[in-house]
């Protein structure tokens, strides 16, 4: 008998769409699955103001495939210069969904973000006052913190005395690599979850070094060891409702990846869905990818669950996606998880 499972339709709560031909190329293999997803806004330049918000917001609507109802949930890049009443301005009209922190060269296109926080102390108050999560990249950025550390040391230098200085402020830590991240998330009374990507479910440092430098395994934060991956693996499908999906889905062209200084970046849009229904029945948590993809999200967010419904059917034969997707911008390399594929979206 063919296996189905059948849950409230997606949500990606951390998405890379880029802009141009690049955004054209890719925004179909996310609104074909998910209903909505968060808009990571470190374009170049950065969507800083609430107006840069609602011409980004435009142009994603004007890329979108024909038939296909996806919502885009904006997001403002803070700077050491945003605007309090623009970013109240942008939660009031509904526009702004969340603003997002960058540590000031933490990642791609992030050297516009912020070098010291005391100086975002004013928008993070609105935020706190006027409910508005923070989502933040939670790495440090000084050069003598050593890249598979920078996730703990953020944790302990920056995030923890952001929380206890200003316990109203929600945020999200997104993309949470190391059980340091999952432990503090779990430690935590109030105001914090965490996304978890589908790439740290499947991958750990040994995709990117073993046998050859494989630069399509390669993101920030980068892939730790095996026992954070495992503590990963626990935390998003342990049904904790603080733990949810955020694909950080990030198409970089393969000439940018596959060069001596590739980019940081993952792309999983397109087989994002078989993949975790993977990992969630090896866990033995079938039961509760609904609870990480479709309501953790919106509960955090205050936003009500789809009403729609996805059906993912197990096949016999293996599920095939490109090894490559072509785009007007150029060829971007899907994530390979290094096993056969057999669940599909019905
Ligand atoms: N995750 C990545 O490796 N890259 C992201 C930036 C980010 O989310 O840190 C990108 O924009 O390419
Ligand atoms: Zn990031
Ligand atoms: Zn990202």
């Amino acid at each position: 008998m063919t296996q189905t499972l059948t849950l409230r339709r997606p949500d990606d709560w951390h998405l890379h769409l880029r802009d141009g031909a690049m955004l054209e190329g890719v925004i179909g293999d996310t609104s074909r699955t998910f209903a909505r997803a968060i808009i990571m806004p470190n374009l170049v330049p950065p969507v800083v103001t609430t107006a840069d918000a609602e011409a980004y917001r435009s142009r994603i609507m004007a890329a979108l495939p024909e038939g296909h109802r996806f919502q885009p949930l904006m997001t403002l890049y803070l700077t050491e210069h945003t605007a309090p009443d623009d970013v109240a301005r942008g939660k009031e009209s509904g526009l702004i969904t969340a603003v997002k922190l960058y540590p000031a060269g933490a990642t791609t296109n992030s050297h516009g973000g912020v070098r010291d926080m005391n100086k975002a102390m004013p928008v993070l108050e609105r935020m706190a006052e006027i409910g508005l999560p923070l989502c933040v990249h939670g790495e440090v950025t000084d050069p003598a913190v050593d890249i598979f550390d920078r996730e703990a040391v953020f944790i302990e230098t920056v995030l923890d005395p952001l929380r206890k200085r200003l316990p109203e402020l929600k945020v999200t830590m997104e993309h949470v690599t190391t059980k340091d991240g999952i432990d503090y998330i779990r430690s935590a009374g109030k105001n914090l979850a965490g996304s978890i990507t589908t790439h740290h479910l499947i991958i750990n440092r040994n995709a990117i070094l073993v046998g050859g430098i494989k630069p399509h395994y390669y993101c920030l934060p980068v892939a730790k060891r095996e026992h954070h991956r495992l503590a990963l693996r626990a935390a998003a499908t342990s049904g904790d409702a603080r733990f949810f999906l955020g694909t950080d889905s990030a198409p970089h062209v393969d000439p940018l990846k596959e060069c001596a200084c590739g980019c940081a970046g993952i792309y999983t849009s397109i087989n994002t869905m078989s993949c975790l229904a993977h990992v969630f029945e090896e866990e033995g948590a079938l039961d509760r990818l609904e609870a990480f993809t479709s309501l953790n999200g919106p509960a955090w967010y205050g936003l009500p669950a789809n009403e729609e419904r996805m059906t993912l059917v197990k096949r016999a034969e293996q599920v095939s996606f490109p090894a490559k997707i072509e785009t007007g911008a150029g060829p971007v390399t899907v994530f390979d998880p290094m096993f056969p594929l057999y669940w599909d979206v019905a």
